[in-house]
C-alpha cells in the first residue's frame, strides 16, 4: 500500500519572517499525519526552515538544483549546498522551470543523475499543455517528458523518485482536472512504467496530481485508485488549506 504525500510547492513566495511564521502555524495546524508531509519554501529560507523543523515530521524540500557538483554556475545551488543545510528532497521539472528557465528533457536527465548521485530524493513534475490536451496528444506528451527525462534509469534509482502530474492548463488557473481525469492518466503512467520496467516498479511509484487542489477538491482526487497524494501550489500559502488537504489524504 503506497502511503499518501502531500507536498507544498510555496514557488517565489514567503520571505525569512513569513516562512518562520507560516511554518509555526502549520506545526499548530497539523500535530500528526499518517500522509507525508513536505513543503518548499525559496532556496533563501531553506536553511531556517528545516531548523525550524527539525525533530518534526514536516520535510523540507527545494524547488530546483543544479546538476553540476559545483563550480562556475553564478546564481545556481549544487545538491551538496541542499545537503548541508538538511534538505534531502528537490523538485525537479516544474513546468514554470521549462516555460520560464528553458529547462527541457535532457537538461532534467542531467539534474536527475546529479540528485540521485547526490542520494536526494527527486519529485519529478511533468503534464501536457492545454493545446496539448484539446489535440489529443496529452498521453504521448507526458510519456516523451518520462522516457527522455527517467527511463535511463535502474530500477532501483525508483525507489528515490516521486512523480507530480502537473497539467499546465490546471496550475494556477483555479481549473483542476476531474478526479477522472487524473485517474486516468495516472493509470497510464503507471502502465508506461509497467510497459518500461515490471509491474512491481509501476504499483510502487508514488504519483501525485499538481493542479488548482483546494480543500474543497482534494478529497475526491486523492480517493482515486492510482492517486497518491497532491503537489499544491496556491493552496500552500495558507496555513489551513494545506492542514485541511493533508486531512483529506489522511482520510482517502
Ligand atoms: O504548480 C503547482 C504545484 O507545483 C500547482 O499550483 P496551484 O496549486 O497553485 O495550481
Amino acid at each position: 500500500m503506497r502511503k499518501k504525500i502531500v507536498a507544498g510547492n510555496w514557488k517565489m513566495n514567503k520571505n525569512s519572517e513569513e516562512t518562520a511564521h507560516l511554518i509555526a502555524q502549520l506545526r499548530t495546524e497539523i500535530p500528526q499525519s499518517d500522509a507525508e508531509v513536505i513543503i518548499a519554501p525559496t532556496f533563501v529560507n531553506l536553511a531556517e526552515a528545516a531548523t525550524q523543523l527539525k525533530g518534526s515530521f514536516i520535510e523540507v524540500a527545494a524547488q530546483n538544483m543544479h546538476f553540476a557538483e559545483n563550480g562556475a554556475y553564478t546564481g545556481e545551488i549544487s545538491a551538496d549546498m541542499l545537503k548541508s543545510v538538511g534538505v534531502r528532497t528537490v523538485i525537479l521539472g516544474h513546468s514554470e522551470r521549462r516555460a520560464y528557465f528553458g529547462e527541457d528533457d535532457a537538461l532534467l536527465a542531467k539534474k536527475v543523475d546529479a540528485a540521485l548521485k547526490a542520494g536526494m530524493r527527486i519529485i519529478f513534475c511533468f503534464g501536457e499543455e492545454l493545446d496539448e490536451r484539446k489535440k489529443g496528444e496529452h498521453f504521448k506528451v507526458v510519456e516523451r517528458q518520462l522516457k527522455n527525462a527517467l527511463f535511463h534509469l535502474d530500477g532501483p534509482s525508483w525507489e528515490h523518485i516521486v512523480l507530480a502530474y502537473e497539467p499546465v492548463w490546471a496550475i494556477g488557473t483555479g481549473e483542476t482536472a476531474s478526479p477522472e481525469q487524473a485517474q486516468e492518466m495516472h493509470a497510464f503512467i503507471r502502465k508506461t512504467l509497467s510497459d518500461g520496467y515490471n509491474k512491481q516498479l509501476a504499483e510502487e511509484v508514488p504519483i501525485l496530481y499538481g493542479g488548482s487542489v483546494k480543500p474543497g477538491n482534494a478529497g475526491e482526487i486523492f480517493s482515486k485508485a492510482d492517486v497518491d497524494g497532491g503537489l499544491i501550489g496556491g493552496a500552500s500559502l495558507v496555513a489551513a488549506d494545506f492542514a485541511a488537504i493533508v486531512a483529506a489524504a489522511q482520510q482517502a
